[in-house]
């Protein structure tokens, strides 16, 4: 296990069979359609790059880049779009991709945003939820695992852009932060 993390919970092997089972369950629901996925930069690219492969309908990709921790551990509040997309997803089925849903407010806003522009239809994917985080109604259409109140990294996620490169999911050591 990594030195700064206090525990690991959710090795490669549980990460990589859940995974294949949320393909599973878009593929079925998907059926007959193309989807038109959406990763938010830049938490969500190794699960977005894991998910997609395991997802036997059409997919077209695009990338958003959002942000709203900066260094710290705790939300802005404030949700800053760094890039957009560049597809035209009117009338198109859009799965937004994301690596955590916590206070649910980057999700919330670009759930908004994404409707506006008259998709056909907007499901949010998400690997982790974190319930005790959350400050509005927004839920996960796919969610991988619930997790604990604590700060979570490795696959993909990070605190100071560190952490995202490791292939397992744990929790951060407090003395680290704080
Ligand atoms: O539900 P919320 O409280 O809004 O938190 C979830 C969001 O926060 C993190 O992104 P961050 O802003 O840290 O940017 P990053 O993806 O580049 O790490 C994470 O990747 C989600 O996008
Ligand atoms: O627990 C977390 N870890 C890393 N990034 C995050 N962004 C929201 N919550 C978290
Ligand atoms: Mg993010």
């Amino acid at each position: 296990m990594h030195k700064d993390l206090e525990k690991v919970v959710f090795t490669e092997e549980q990460i990589k069979k859940r995974v294949k089972e949320l393909g599973e369950e878009i593929t079925r629901d998907y059926d007959g359609k193309e989807i038109v996925a959406v990763g938010i930069l830049k938490g969500a690219i190794v699960f977005f790059a894991d998910l997609i492969r395991e997802i036997k309908v059409p997919v077209k990709f695009d990338f958003m880049a959002a942000s709203s921790y900066g260094s710290s551990t705790k939300t802005s509040g404030t949700v800053r779009i760094l890039k957009d997309i560049d597809t035209d997803i009117e009338n198109k089925h859009v799965i937004i991709i994301e690596d955590i849903i916590d206070s649910g407010l980057t999700l919330k806003y670009l759930k908004e945003n994404f409707e506006h522009r008259k998709a056909a239809s907007v499901k949010l994917c998400a690997m982790l939820n974190k319930p005790e985080g959350r400050r509005t109604d927004i839920k996960g259409d796919y969610v991988g695992f619930d997790v604990p109140d604590e700060f979570i990294v490795g696959y993909g996620l990070d605190y100071a852009s560190v952490y995202r490169n490791i292939p397992y999911i744990g929790i951060l050591k407090k003395e680290i932060y704080s």
